[in-house]
């Protein structure tokens, strides 16, 4: 089966809110909430990906950004692989770009079910981040 990689960032405020965008109606997964990013070009590292895939989808530029984890889903018809990051500082204030809907949502608040399988351990990870500092 086709094997995806991808990159996505978790553009996190200070007071803890998250943006997020929703995928578009034409597209796979259409309806489901996610984390900006997408897919890892050749030659590229996946922070470099994260970097080019921010600024395309919501115009924002980021220095750095803290490596969190990588998860593997097997979806029917493909395997994806997800470089997840946690984005606190960037150049610039998100907007969905590329015209998609967007918002900011409380961390508490976000709902697993409202984004793709692939991102139910995502979630989880997050929800359990600040419990463990
Ligand atoms: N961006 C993003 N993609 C996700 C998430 N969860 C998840 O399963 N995916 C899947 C959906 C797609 O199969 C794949 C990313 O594809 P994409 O269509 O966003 O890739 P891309 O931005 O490079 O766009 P394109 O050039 O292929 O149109 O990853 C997530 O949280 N964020
Ligand atoms: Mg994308």
């Amino acid at each position: 089966m086709k094997n995806v990689e991808i990159a996505v960032g978790i553009i996190r405020s200070h007071d803890g809110k998250i943006f997020i965008t929703q995928r578009g109606e034409s597209s796979h997964l259409a309806g489901f909430w996610e984390f900006p990013g997408g897919k890892i070009e050749l030659n590229e590292t996946p922070f470099q990906a994260l970097q080019r895939e921010i600024a395309e989808e919501v115009d924002i530029h980021i220095h750095e950004a803290t490596f969190l984890k990588t998860i593997e889903h097997e979806y029917s018809d493909y395997f994806i692989t997800i470089h997840t990051y946690l984005i606190e500082e960037w150049d610039g204030e998100p907007f969905a770009a590329e015209g998609q809907p967007s918002r900011w949502i409380d961390e508490e608040d976000l709902n697993a079910d409202e984004f793709p399988d692939a991102n139910r351990s995502i979630i989880e990870m997050l929800k359990n981040l600040d419990n463990n500092i």
